[in-house]
């Protein structure tokens, strides 16, 4: 079979917002929270409860063409800001714009501008990559035969053996399943992708596999990416711009080089991490 090229991202719309420097704004963010209910003793008949903000008054702009990197420990709100954003949660306050639209009045076009990957990712295990890709489709309303083409590119130029294809899900390694759950948001050919630790637990090679493809849906497709994770090589290499979160707030943001510099000469993003947030990227007490 020939394999063409995976086609060009759905168009945004028309006439999206712009930044004070003229270019288009394509996720805005403003003053988002996100607080969740959790049980603080009591009694089984009478228990207690405090509300805890996973995001809390979180405030940025992401441009078009941008990779956008969240940094940020286990438990510092990533997934909880990522499912705000891709109208999974429903915010408490604040707002998330998409090319204009917003997430909560416009939820049916946002979706079909936005998708979301992340490791919580639902198949059909017993089903194969190609079976689960086609059901996925259908479910788009795309056509079986571009599809499944679209679907073998991705997994092909991810690294993923052709046989592998046409195994079933349960049989394949969590790395494998990643590239998957990928390859399966890029088949509607997504404005904006939010890539919720994308190589958390890979290995070196398909972690470069899956960097690297992040990298050319940018240059090449012209995507938005919003990418979370904990790997500050990985943010230095991908990000064109990173915010560090902690305890659910923004502590800074900047390119890389801005981070390291409000820390002092020759500092490490690490350095940087470290200073501003007063905590290093190991797990979150509690979590
Ligand atoms: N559905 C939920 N119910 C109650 N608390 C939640 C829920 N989801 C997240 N939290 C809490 O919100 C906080 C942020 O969690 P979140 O998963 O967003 O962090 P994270 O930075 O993505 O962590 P990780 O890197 O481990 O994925 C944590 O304290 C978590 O326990």
């Amino acid at each position: 079979m020939t394999l063409t090229a995976p086609p060009q991202a759905t168009s945004a719309p028309a006439a999206p917002p712009r930044d004070l420097s003229g270019r288009d704004v394509a996720i805005d963010v403003q003053h988002l929270v996100k607080a969740f209910r959790k049980r603080q003793g009591g009694t089984l008949l009478r228990p207690q409860f405090s509300e805890s903000r996973a995001v809390d008054d979180v405030t940025f702009q992401v441009r078009r063409g941008e990779i956008y990197g969240v940094l940020g420990p286990n438990g510092s709100g990533k997934s909880t800001l990522i499912r705000a954003m891709s109208t999974l949660l429903i915010p408490d306050a604040g707002t998330v714009g998409i090319f204009g639209l917003d997430v909560v009045r416009d939820e049916a076009q946002v979706r079909r501008l936005l998708n979301r990957v992340s490791v919580d990712a639902a198949f059909y295990k017993k089903l194969s990559p190609r079976e689960n890709l086609l059901y996925s489709a259908q479910l788009y309303g795309l056509d079986r035969h571009v599809a499944e083409e679209r679907a073998q590119v991705t997994l092909k130029r991810l690294g993923l053996k052709e046989k592998a294809f046409f195994e079933p899900l349960e049989e394949m390694s969590r790395g494998m399943q990643q590239k998957v759950a990928i390859a399966r948001a890029f088949l509607t050919s997504p404005v904006i992708v939010l890539l919720d630790e994308p190589t958390t637990g890979l290995d070196p090679k398909s972690r470069r596999d899956v960097q690297e493809f992040v990298l050319e849906l940018r240059d090449v497709h012209d995507a938005t990416i919003i990418l979370t994770t904990h790997d500050m090589p990985e943010a230095e290499r991908l990000c064109d711009r990173i915010a560090f979160i902690s305890g659910g707030k923004f502590v800074a943001e900047g390119t890389a080089e801005e981070l390291r510099g409000l820390v002092g000469e020759g500092k490490t993003l690490e350095d940087a991490f470290i200073e501003l947030t007063g905590e290093g990227l190991a797990e979150e007490e509690g979590e």
